[in-house]
């Protein structure tokens, strides 16, 4: 019943229980809708469809396009409930997660709808007195967006809005497993304004391909990729073939490291906070702990007690504060890594907070005697597993942190303040937190560095990788 009230946010054309894809609730594997999919030929007419559609987006005023994205914005707030309600369903993550995403996912529609006025040219100071030197900021043109299933929203509007803030268009990919938070999307910016050809939300019958199709067709002039490393590869790896704007957004081996004169209540707080966040994963998510000896048994104990204290459980019920993980096969992997880290000498630390026998769970777990060479400190974990280092001073610290080819976050709780500078200069990631372990807001540019990928998300940075600088010179003055 509450799923079907949430299902009328979808477009009925988008839902297919013939020919779609069944989308599984992983707390109890139950099925929530079919979601039509969409072949090659039907994905190409979208991409000329969306680029036909453009030119007459980009020729609009910027505050018209801001009106419309904020015309967008308010209905996301207006359907709030259903949203959170879809996402939980097909993500898996409790509810009062899913609500904040929806909330964090519409502001960066806000924050674009903002920043749309502000696509500002220059002009720069003349090598010559009868010349002038401008730049112009012009939309890249037709783009192309692959998404993954642990933001099934958040994921999509930090790169739709500012495309159409920009006088893009756009086309998303969602994933496989969560396609119906992204219908939903589409269905309100349509209701919002944006015209309907403009942005089209296309899960494909053959994700491959489709990420083929954005590589080689001329239209496409951008692709904004947020998944793993080995796929973002691929992607760049083919859109070379046309010299392709390309944003990035890969895997993370996130460091959290604590020194013995931190904070340990607001360092336990940020640890909870980064690892067990939508039960692991999230690509900033802490993924190995590098505590200082002097602080290690007494964080790792109160690592424990707080991590006992996590409610596993369908993520629907209001007491669940960690839900199931994607699928099945995730729970294998993860659990792969942790009996791998045992047998290797790591001990796992505490009780643990049981898990329902039933759907996707993967019980919480902390784990001690944990060195760099094991796998699972060099493994993206992408589940509920905190692996804890022990290191003796900060030199050592910064070398295990920076000995990875991953750069996406890293985190240190310290109240020295000279060894936070020290320690935000010589981190190679692209995002550092100090005494916090939740670092993303609308506000900010989101992005790695090193096999992290590129391109910056939020802040005036992400409207910036939407957009073209053109360089003027005007003669004969
Ligand atoms: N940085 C991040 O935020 C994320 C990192 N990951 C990491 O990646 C691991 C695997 O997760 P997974 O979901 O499989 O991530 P993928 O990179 O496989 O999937 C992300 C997106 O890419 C699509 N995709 C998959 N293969 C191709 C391809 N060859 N060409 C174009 N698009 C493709 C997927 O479609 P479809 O769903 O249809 O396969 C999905 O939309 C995780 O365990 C985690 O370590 C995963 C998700 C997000
Ligand atoms: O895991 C991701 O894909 C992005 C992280 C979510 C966020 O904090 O913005």
């Amino acid at each position: 019943m509450m799923a079907d009230s949430a299902l009328g946010l979808l477009r009925p054309d988008t839902l297919d229980s013939q020919d779609g894809i069944g989308v599984i609730n992983p707390a109890d594997g139950g099925l929530i809708a079919h979601a039509r999919l969409y072949d090659i030929g039907e994905i190409t007419a979208m991409i000329e469809a969306a680029d036909a559609a453009r030119h007459g987006w980009a020729a609009r005023t910027a505050k018209d396009r801001s009106d419309v994205l904020r015309a967008w914005y308010d209905l996301i707030v207006d359907h709030a409930e259903e949203l959170a309600l879809l996402m939980t369903l097909e993500s898996g993550k409790p509810l009062a997660e899913a609500r904040a995403e929806v909330k964090y996912g519409a502001a960066f529609i806000e924050w674009f709808s903002e920043e749309a006025r502000r696509a500002y040219g220059e002009v720069i100071p003349s090598f010559a007195t009868d010349k002038r030197v401008l730049t112009l900021r012009q939309p890249v043109g037709t783009c192309a967006a692959i998404t993954p299933w642990n933001f099934p929203l958040a994921m999509i509007t930090r790169k739709v809005a500012p495309a159409l803030a920009a006088g893009c268009s756009i086309i998303v990919k969602p994933a496989d497993a969560t396609p119906l938070s992204a219908l939903a999307l589409e269905t309100l910016a349509h209701r919002a304004g944006v015209p309907d050809t403009l942005f089209r939300v296309t899960p494909a019958r053959n994700s491959p391909a489709a990420g083929d199709l954005f590589c080689t067709h001329p239209l496409v002039r951008k692709i904004s990729f947020t998944g793993s490393t080995e796929v973002g590869k691929v992607i760049m790896a083919k859109a070379a073939g046309q010299v392709k704007r390309l944003s990035l957004e890969l895997g993370g081996n996130a460091p959290f490291i604590v020194f013995d004169d931190a904070d340990l209540d607001r360092a336990v707080a940020g640890a909870l906070a980064s690892r067990f966040r939508n039960a692991g994963q999230t690509c900033v998510c802490a993924n190995r702990f590098l505590v200082q000896a002097g602080i290690h048994d007494a964080f790792v104990e109160r690592l424990a007690a707080a991590v006992a204290q996590l409610r596993v459980d369908n993520g629907i019920n209001a007491s669940s504060t960690m839900g199931p993980l994607i699928d099945d096969r995730a729970v294998k992997r993860v659990s792969g890594l942790v009996a791998r880290a045992i047998e290797e000498g790591a001990v796992r630390v505490g009780g643990s907070a049981t898990a329902p026998e039933a759907g996707s769970f993967h019980a919480p777990v902390v784990l001690a005697g944990v060195t760099a060479e094991m796998a699972i400190a060099s493994q993206e974990i992408f589940g509920p597993v905190a692996p804890v280092l022990r290191f003796e001073d900060e030199a050592e610290a910064l070398r295990i942190a920076n000995d990875t080819p991953f750069g996406l976050a890293a985190y240190i709780f310290t109240t020295d303040a000279a060894r936070q500078w020290r320690m935000m200069e010589g981190l190679e990631y692209g995002m550092v937190g100090v005494n916090d372990g939740l670092i993303s807001t609308e506000v900010a540019p989101f992005g790695g560095v090193k096999e992290s990928g590129f391109g910056r998300e939020g802040s005036s940075h992400g409207l910036a990788d939407y957009m073209n600088v053109k360089y003027c010179l005007v003669g004969g003055l």
